[in-house]
């Protein structure tokens, strides 16, 4: 239910029971849309994730030159044309599309004008931006290292080695992993700098590439090297985005409750994955089998101290969770955090606290001591995983309202109506 100020989130009424079939992850579902649109043929893709980051993408890759047709309900041919400008491509909040966009966009022969909103000015760009220069590509971001820029596409680039800092975000080295290939001389990426985060999404980029025929070269620690050739088409189904599962899961954390995600894939890149050990740490009971992935809460939430380098984008809805355990929780390794969607490390100190919360902001994370929390208007920032957190939070505080619940469109538009369907 939405009023002026924001949507109620549903207070549960005892344990929270039941299935959940999430959509297409965003993670893969923008990466095979990428691979199938420079690929050496038409692809099909099911369970494409329809949401505001896919659409973005496929605005931009059809904006290329691109040609995307719907065949039937979430079925995508994606069949690959000579790239083109003049285009402008629309980011929206989207890294996925701000990072991996460009690097092909460079393919093309045109200038091709990158915005995105407000807030995407402020997430980095500088990184992938330099190294694209460094790999013979002309690009006019007004010396800013932000958007807006313009990529003057010369119809190939040249490719070859390139040191970069990915401390900030793994999507500047995927964003290079993903075009690499249709470079002259491949791309040969080496990382210095602090540790690079979200290893699963490294991963993933990889072993998408590999899917297609690509050789990639991963086995010196902070070095990828991607040989020149060309990308097979792949006709795929995209999984469920283990990530989206994380609010619905941790309902049952919190209740005592019973949820099954249907779909849970025995074996992938996906960061979301960690969701298996990270509530069980939390004292929940958790299962796979060919069925889904189920978890049981018994009761009992433990604190936790946790390294979420690798799975940053899950900090949101585990900090929820931690916000009702029996003793402080420490989750650290995520100073990237303060670049994403909007910096989420004090996004969250500032709304959990403004319910009564002691949240503190570390070098590199945050920590979270429970305490009693009264309701009121929960911010979102635009970030779609602040409101996950926010109706996590709702299943116990009486009148929490979650402000602008539409955000949840970025990678989960079925959101609130699942949402209610389960816990309301
Ligand atoms: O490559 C990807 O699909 C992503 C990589 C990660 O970015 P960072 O490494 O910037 O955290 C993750 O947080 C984001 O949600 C998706
Ligand atoms: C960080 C995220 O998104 P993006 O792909 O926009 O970086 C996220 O989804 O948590």
């Amino acid at each position: 239910m939405s009023t002026e100020q924001g949507w109620a989130a549903p207070r549960a009424q005892g344990p929270v029971n039941g299935r959940v079939t999430v959509p297409g992850s965003k993670s893969i579902s923008n990466r095979a849309l990428i691979l199938a649109a420079i690929a050496d043929g038409p692809s099909h893709l099911t369970g494409l994730l329809a949401a505001r980051d896919t659409s973005l993408m496929r605005g931009a890759l059809t904006a290329l030159g691109v040609g995307i047709t719907e065949n039937e309900q979430h079925t995508v041919t994606v069949t690959p044309g000579s790239l083109k400008g003049p285009a402008s491509v629309d980011c929206g909040l989207a890294g996925t599309v701000m990072r991996f966009v460009p690097p092909v966009a460079a393919l093309a022969d045109g200038v091709i004008e990158f915005d995105g909103d407000p807030y995407a000015r402020e997430r980095p760009m500088n990184v992938i931006l330099g190294a694209l220069r460094t790999l013979g590509v002309q690009i006019d971001d007004h010396g800013t290292g932000r958007m807006p820029y313009a990529v003057s596409g010369a119809g190939s680039v040249r490719g070859g080695k390139v040191t970069l800092d990915a401390s900030g975000s793994s999507q500047f080295v995927s964003a290079l992993l993903l075009a690499g290939a249709r470079y002259d001389e491949g791309v040969d990426i080496r990382h210095d700098g602090k540790p690079v985060p979200s290893q699963p999404h490294l991963d993933m980029s990889v072993a998408m590439l590999r899917e297609r025929g690509v050789h990639v070269d991963d086995s010196e620690p902070n070095r990828w090297v991607v040989a020149p050739g060309p990308i097979r088409a792949l006709d795929t189904a995209i999984e469920p985005d283990l990530s989206n599962a994380a609010p619905f899961l941790a309902a049952a954390v919190l209740t005592g409750g019973e949820v099954t995600v249907t779909g849970w894939p025995a074996m992938t890149t996906q960061p979301g994955d960690q969701l298996k050990d990270i509530f069980t740490r939390f004292g929940a009971e958790v299962t796979r089998t060919d069925d889904g992935l189920t978890v049981r809460g018994t009761g009992r939430v433990q604190g936790v101290d946790l390294d979420l380098s690798e799975v940053g984008e899950l900090t949101p809805v585990i900090a929820a969770v931690a916000a009702f355990a029996d003793g402080p929780s420490y989750l650290r390794g995520i100073a990237h955090l303060r670049f994403h969607e909007t910096d989420r490390l004090a996004a969250l100190e500032h709304e959990f606290n403004a319910l009564g919360g002691d949240v503190t902001q570390l070098d590199d994370g945050l920590e979270i001591r429970p305490k009693p929390l009264h309701g009121g208007l929960f911010g979102t920032y635009g970030d779609h995983r602040m409101a996950h957190a926010a109706a996590v939070l709702g299943l116990l505080v009486d009148g929490l309202e979650i402000e602008n619940i539409g955000t949840t469109a970025k990678t989960l538009p079925e959101f609130p109506e699942m949402w209610s369907g389960l816990a309301g």
